[in-house]
């Protein structure tokens, strides 16, 4: 136990254990040419770490995380191996699922892959040239609908998804379907994907094109999930409801944003506003909900009762205060989605203005608007045609943006229903951005211009206090590895890594980590590039890890020496055998003429050892180990009372300990 002023139980440390190692000298002026810097480790008796998964974090305290299950630990050896086999097993994994996420999106785009660039790809399918037969398709595929005498397509309405007292039949010719087909068909097809996505890159679709669509073919692909392709309304609007929730999540915490006023019309629009609130619930949000037009179909009679079991408030609209900003961070509206036609009657057309009239309040913090699929009010293909209706914040277009989509100018917008098969994809040449992980949804357009200064988060975390650290900081890195690698965070290995040669001037970039080898931290690179040129003038350097998602960061501080040869020989060949490659290409930190002379040059050495035979380490490539002298474990706060604890070595009674003060933030 150790607290502020308390110095811990004796513990011995790592500091000072090379002889010839100057632990007080923090300056980088400092004369330290005189001590090599490959100098050997002096044998010790200090006890391996290996990174098992150890956890600290409560996991309700952070809503956006679900921790993973978490393999065994490795057994302790005395060498750098276990750490490798649990970074080894952890990188596997992540491989893995990188490999079923870029499969997931493959199977999206397999078909436009034949072309030079997208756009090319599909128009080479030579749509025209087959317009019959894929109208004939297109028409067999549009579950309920039927042809009359004189050879139009009258389309029935599916049963739940129009509920709508107004509801009219249309009528369309198949010179109209045609033209609405041909219209997605050979509309501008995204181009710049032209790069396969992988992993969390996926996180941003960066398109220069989207696919819109009309309220027609909105309507025909609404009918296709729930007529051939077997989906029940039920599904669609739960897997709705929840990319709706999860988009909100993304830009909106909680932490700041809990109080949700979900406003619901009489539509599935208003089915997926009421699955929405269920979610948010659930994410640790608090919302209420103004239903105003009930249907009594079982559906959505379910989907209330089900509110209501979490106790979710439901207000009439005489019940809404003057002002939602007074009692609501977020206003969802939920009230029409592709259905809609005219002008919102009462008591729509009061909450909608109730909508706009926030949008134009100069108060210093109104209530964010949401928008589910179509703001509401707007038209469906031309927007919000004079300039007065609601204006969101954040748009969730589901399946694919409609044509209003065009018009919106606010912050965010995302497109959720990560349901849609190759099928519909393909009949309606879909294009749908893949989305990251396992995400219900993703960010399209272009990422808000954000003012940095403004950027802040109120972080939510566990406090960390003194008596919950380990004597050891070594102990405290590994919990708090554990927890990174326990969340899933990614390359929680990666460290920046900060030097400053004998000019004095500092330099950082990132590298990983490759272990904790006894109480070193030990990397790889080139013994020629920029830091190890610096290293070698002041062997002081400083390692920062960030991990982001449990608001947490550790700064180690201490002297580096090269690890031996050996050790670097054994590492070397126990990577991949382009990255051996690549390690030999690479004269790193030289300035080289372009990108083509690597590529040529591994192409070379790819030929060469094509056999399989020996790749040799080149001789300027190898590790460091820094040796610690102090730490620093941060952890974000409410309010900025960020906690920060501060190991330091000290002596008690001749035997080395490491004392723990807590620093102002
Ligand atoms: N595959 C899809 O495309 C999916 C669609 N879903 C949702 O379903 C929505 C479409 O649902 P619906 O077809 O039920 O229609 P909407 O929810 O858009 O609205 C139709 C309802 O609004 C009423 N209405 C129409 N115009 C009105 C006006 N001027 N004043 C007052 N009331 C009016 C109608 O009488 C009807 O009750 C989409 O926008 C989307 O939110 C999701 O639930 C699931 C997936
Ligand atoms: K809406």
């Amino acid at each position: 136990m150790s607290s502020v002023d308390e110095i811990p139980q004796p513990h011995p440390t790592n500091t000072n254990t090379n002889p010839s190692q100057p632990r007080d000298s923090h300056s980088p002026n400092h004369d330290v040419s005189s001590q090599p810097i490959n100098s050997p480790t002096p044998p010790d008796s200090r006890a391996p770490i290996s990174l098992h998964d150890a956890t600290t974090l409560p996991t309700e305290s952070n809503p956006y995380i679900t921790p993973a299950p978490v393999s065994d630990p490795a057994p302790a050896k005395n060498t750098l191996d276990s750490v490798k086999d649990v970074l080894g097993r952890w990188g596997k994994k992540a491989a893995e699922a990188t490999k079923r996420a870029e499969d997931l999106a493959g199977n999206m785009w397999q078909h436009l892959k034949t072309g030079p660039s997208f756009a090319d790809a599909a128009v080479g399918r030579n749509f025209r040239a087959s317009l019959d037969t894929v109208l004939h398709s297109a028409y067999i595929g549009l579950g309920g609908s039927r042809v009359d005498d004189n050879g139009s397509i009258s389309k029935v309405s599916s049963s739940e998804s129009c509920n709508s007292d107004d509801e009219e039949d249309e009528c369309v010719s198949i010179d109209a379907l045609a033209t609405a087909i041909s219209h997605v068909i050979l509309k501008p097809q995204f181009r710049a994907l032209s790069t396969k996505f992988s992993g969390t890159q996926q996180a941003m679709a960066s398109f220069d094109s989207f696919s819109y669509l009309t309220q027609r073919e909105a309507v025909e692909v609404d009918e296709s999930l729930m007529g051939p392709l077997g989906f029940s309304v039920d599904q669609l609007m739960e897997l709705a409801g929840l990319s709706v929730a999860t988009s909100i999540a993304e830009v909106y915490k909680p932490s700041d944003y809990s109080r949700v006023l979900t406003i619901c019309g009489p539509g599935n629009n208003g089915g997926d506003g009421l699955v929405a609130a269920r979610h948010l619930h659930h994410f640790g949000y608090k919302p209420l909900v103004c239903y105003p037009k009930r249907t009594q179909k079982p559906l959505y009679a379910g989907l209330v009762t089900q509110l209501e079991a979490l106790s979710i408030p439901f207000m009439s609209v005489e019940d809404l205060p003057s002002d939602l900003s007074d009692d609501f961070d977020v206003v969802v509206d939920a009230m029409f989605g592709f259905s809609f036609h005219g002008s919102p009657r009462p008591p729509f057309d009061d909450l909608v203005n109730r909508l706009v009239s926030l949008h134009n309040q100069i108060s210093q913090k109104r209530s964010v608007i949401i928008s589910i699929d179509i703001p509401s009010g707007w038209h469906v293909e031309e927007g919000d045609v004079d300039g007065t209706g609601i204006k969101p914040d954040l748009l969730v277009s589901l399946t694919a943006p409609k044509l209003c989509a065009k018009k919106f100018i606010g912050p965010h917008h995302f497109l959720g229903g990560r349901f849609v098969p190759p099928a519909i994809a393909e009949k309606y040449n879909l294009i749908l951005p893949p989305y990251p992980g396992t995400s219900m949804c993703v960010r399209i357009g272009k990422p808000p211009q954000v003012d940095i200064s403004a950027m802040r988060e109120n972080y939510i975390s566990p406090e960390f206090l003194e008596e919950q650290a380990e004597a050891d900081p070594i102990n405290q890195f590994h919990k708090w590895f554990g927890d990174a690698l326990a969340v899933g965070l990614k390359e929680p290995n990666a460290m920046a890594l900060s030097t400053v040669g004998k000019d004095g001037k500092p330099s950082s970039r990132m590298v990983l980590l490759k272990g904790v080898d006894k109480n070193d931290f030990v990397w790889y690179t080139n013994y020629e590039s920029q830091k190890a040129r610096e290293l070698s003038e002041n062997p002081h350097a400083s390692l920062l890890f960030h991990w982001d998602g449990l608001n947490r960061q550790v700064r180690v501080e201490g002297y580096v020496q090269k690890v031996s040869d050996e050790e670097s020989e054994q590492y070397f060949h126990s990577r991949p055998r382009g990255s051996q490659i690549g390690a030999i290409v690479s004269k790193q930190s030289t300035v080289v003429p372009g990108r083509h002379v690597l590529h040529q040059k591994y192409k070379e050495l790819e030929q060469k050892y094509a056999d399989g035979s020996l790749i040799p380490k080149p001789k300027n490539w190898g590790g460091y180990r820094l040796t610690p002298h102090a730490f620093e474990f941060w952890q974000g706060q409410k309010s900025r009372l960020h906690d920060r604890l501060r190991y330091s070595p000290c002596e008690i009674n001749e035997q080395k300990v490491w004392k723990v003060e807590r620093l102002a933030p």
